[in-house]
């Protein structure tokens, strides 16, 4: 099995690199990146990351072979593709922000991989990612179980973090769900959260979790704050899940930003709800009760999303 990654000369495209090779089921990652000029200098980031990832096989006991490249002939064939190519946001940014820069860089890198793997999985990651995913869809061609974007899996991981902290428990006990576009409008959802099985609601008194509950939504800002850059060890460990979930053809539930057309009352929007995730990519769109409450939330997350997409659009038309 073959996964490249894109932009993995960066934080999260080495991160996610790595964290696949460590599981050692892949026989290649190819990381891409491009070449980086300073003064009379021309740098490799994603050779250089590779080389360096490659050197520590030995000591962490791994077979699976990083090649960092700047040709996408070496990508050829790739089962999974994962795109984090792009800008991260600094702080006093959203992610909203980043779209002009981001999107340029994402349609180049799709119509790339397409024409080496035309029968690939697209896995995104760059920003903003629900519009970035759309994207990748549009420029790729490709049937919509095949292209999805990671979000849910990093925003459940931290609203899991965050109350494994208040709980004092493992964090390997908690399970979540969490719903809408990977921004501030985001949708965790404490009514489907569980312990081991007993809902959160019975543990935690409301206003912690409502606090814990904010604290998510604001997650990647959290971490900007204290960066000045955003997060990228859970953000690539999230993205390696997904590729794993596939390559293993595992059918997980995972919540991931994909095509709705009508569920949910939505259409037309690349969005974060659970989906069965396996072999050739998106199997299902789960679709779950939700009360008045919560879809009231979602259609504020779709909206948000929505206003993106359509600034994106805009940009087209320019
Ligand atoms: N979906 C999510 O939950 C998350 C998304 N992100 C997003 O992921 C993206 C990457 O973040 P970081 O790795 O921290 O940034 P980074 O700056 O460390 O890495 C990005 C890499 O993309 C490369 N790149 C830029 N244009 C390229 C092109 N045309 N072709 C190939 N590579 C190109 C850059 O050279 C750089 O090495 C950002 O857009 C960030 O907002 C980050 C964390 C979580
Ligand atoms: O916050 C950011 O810009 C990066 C990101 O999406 C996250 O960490 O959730």
């Amino acid at each position: 099995m073959k996964v490249t990654v894109v932009g993995a000369g960066g934080n999260v495209g080495s991160t996610v690199a790595l964290a696949i090779a460590e599981r050692d089921y892949a026989k290649e990652v190819v990381m891409v990146d491009i070449e980086k000029e300073e003064g009379d200098k021309t740098f490799y980031p994603s050779k250089g990351r590779a080389l360096d990832q490659w050197e520590t096989a030995p000591i962490l006991g791994f077979d699976t072979r990083l090649v960092g490249t700047v040709n996408y002939e070496d990508t050829k064939g790739s089962d999974v593709c994962v795109i984090t190519a792009g800008v991260p946001r600094k702080p006093g940014m959203s992610r909203d922000d980043l779209l002009e820069i981001n999107s340029n860089i994402v349609r180049t890198v799709t119509e790339e991989l397409v024409k080496y793997s035309p029968d690939t999985i697209i896995v995104v990651v760059s920003n903003p990612l629900d519009v970035m995913t759309y994207v990748a869809h549009a420029t790729s061609g490709f049937d919509s179980s095949r292209v999805m974007g990671m979000a849910g899996i990093l925003d459940t991981a931290r609203f899991r973090a965050f109350l494994a902290e208040e709980l004092n428990v493992s964090p390997k006990d908690i399970q979540s769900l969490l719903m809408g576009g990977h921004g501030d409008t985001m949708v965790p959802l404490p009514r489907y959260t569980t312990v081991s099985g007993i809902p959160v609601t019975q543990l935690i008194d409301s206003d912690k979790l409502d606090a814990i509950v904010d604290r998510t939504k604001k997650g990647g800002g959290e971490l900007v704050g204290l960066m000045g850059t955003s997060a990228w060890y859970a953000p690539g460990a999230a993205a390696a899940q997904m590729v794993e979930a596939i390559i293993l053809d595992q059918n997980r539930i995972f919540p991931c930003a994909v095509q709705l057309n009508g569920e949910y009352g939505i259409n037309d929007l690349f969005l974060g709800v659970p989906v069965k995730l396996g072999k050739g990519g998106i199997k299902e769109i789960i679709e779950v009760d939700l009360d008045d409450s919560e879809t009231e939330l979602l259609r504020a997350s779709e909206k948000a999303v929505r206003s993106t997409l359509e600034d994106f659009k805009k940009l087209m038309d320019k």
